[in-house]
């Protein structure tokens, strides 16, 4: 007898659904994720092509709401089988204070496990980031590391900071009792720099270097490697735990996952020109044009200029030290723990990514900044 296609059940909720990641994990939930009867998306702001998830046969609901309004979390997540809490301040350039990056990243976080306890809600999957372990303040690589590798995880900027702390209040909620009396199941996933179709840093730098005459000019050491992820891959992970979650809750429980996939290891820049190249443009240079101390000056320098400036605009530029050190730092990983753990392998080859990412680079000329 054949075998008869599961009855879709399940309700989802992906917070911070309209973001860059958030909008491939909605998306990647609506093309695999057979057992869902409806996807809750929630974020502070709505996006418009959420309507056009409307028509399919899962009941898409958007929910506008704050992560940091614990009574918001708890009336979204009623009734939900899974959360996906991709909901963050994602800001390394000074936008926003401490307290607003703690606010968002770790009482909202807090807010999700809560709601989980108060209304039953049994699986948790939070995207954490590799910026949890590092680059550490003392700029030490981290080197085709994997989840259990040593590595002094020493933060001093908000976003580290708080994601490490966000993290780790996941990590202990697991187990915990929900309503009902089962226990929490939850885990975490640390991707690498996300790169793909949204990614704004990535149009900040092909607007940039179409201002500059069609040129960028290097200024890190094409020796120093940072790790890339595509955002295809990092949903499809996201999609997979979320599924693996209950049949496998004592292996992947409380569990760490760095997000990867077969994109090659490169410097940050020569990585972005895999996409920047195609579409005109080029990196001039073979070493970084300036010396690496006049950088180290121009960061603190920018740095001090956003703090004189504060009080009259918000100065945020892409250089600070705090970029700059990631930047400068080896940071790349090399693990096959999700695939021991549940089966994964990336559903994008590198050049399937990378031609996605062209298109969509090439898609975003013309448009305003
Ligand atoms: N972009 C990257 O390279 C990496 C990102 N991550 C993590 O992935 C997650 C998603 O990041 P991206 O998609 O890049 O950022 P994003 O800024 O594009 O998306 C974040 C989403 O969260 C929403 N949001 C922010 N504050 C909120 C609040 N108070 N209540 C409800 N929604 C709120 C935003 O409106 C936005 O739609 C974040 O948790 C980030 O820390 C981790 C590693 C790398
Ligand atoms: C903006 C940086 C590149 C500019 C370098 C300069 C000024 C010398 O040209 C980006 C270099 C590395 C990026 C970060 C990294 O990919 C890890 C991240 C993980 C996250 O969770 C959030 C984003 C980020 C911190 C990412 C941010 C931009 C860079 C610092």
């Amino acid at each position: 007898m054949a075998e008869s296609a599961p009855v879709p059940k399940l309700v989802y909720l992906v917070t911070g659904g309209c973001g860059f990641l958030g909008e491939h994990v909605v998306r990647m939930l609506l093309e695999r994720e057979p057992r869902l009867r409806e996807l809750r998306v929630f974020d502070l702001h709505l996006s418009p092509w959420l309507k056009e998830l409307k028509t399919g046969p899962v009941q898409v609901t958007a929910i506008q709401g704050d992560v940091t309004q614990a009574h918001e979390v708890a009336a979204a997540m009623a009734g939900t089988h899974v959360v996906i809490h991709t909901a963050g301040l994602v800001d390394v350039f000074g936008r926003a204070s401490p307290e607003t990056i703690h606010k968002v990243n770790v009482q909202g976080t807090e807010n999700v496990i809560k709601a989980c306890v108060q209304t039953g809600t049994q699986f948790l999957v939070y995207t954490s980031s590799m910026e949890v372990v590092g680059p550490n303040v003392k700029g030490h690589p981290f080197y085709r590391g994997n989840e259990d590798t040593p590595y002094e995880a020493v933060h001093r900027h908000p976003y580290p900071r708080s994601k490490a702390l966000a993290e780790r209040l996941v990590l202990e909620a697991n187990g915990r009792k929900v309503r009902g009396g089962l226990p929490l199941v939850t885990c975490a996933l640390r991707p690498t720099g996300i790169y793909g179709e949204g990614h704004q840093i990535m149009r900040d730098f092909y607007h940039q270097g179409l201002r500059l005459g069609g040129r960028l000019f290097r200024a890190i050491p094409a020796s120093v490697e940072h790790g890339r992820v595509y955002v295809g891959n990092v949903a499809w992970m996201h999609v997979l735990v979320a599924r693996e979650l209950g049949p496998r809750a004592a292996l992947m429980g409380g569990q760490v996952y760095f997000c990867y996939d077969r994109s090659p290891y490169k410097s940050y820049e020569d990585f972005n020109m895999e996409f920047l190249g195609p579409c005109g443009l080029r990196l001039v240079g073979t070493h970084p044009l300036l010396p690496y101390w006049l950088l180290v000056l121009l960061a603190a320098l920018n740095a001090l200029l956003q703090w004189l400036l504060r009080p009259l605009l918000l100065y945020a530029p892409l250089l600070n030290p705090y970029t700059l050190a990631v930047a400068n730092t080896t940071f790349t990983v090399s693990t096959d723990k999700a695939q021991r753990h549940f089966g994964y392998e990336p559903l994008f080859s590198w050049e399937d990514s990378r031609a996605r990412t062209i298109l969509w680079v090439q898609a975003t000329e013309g448009l305003a900044q």
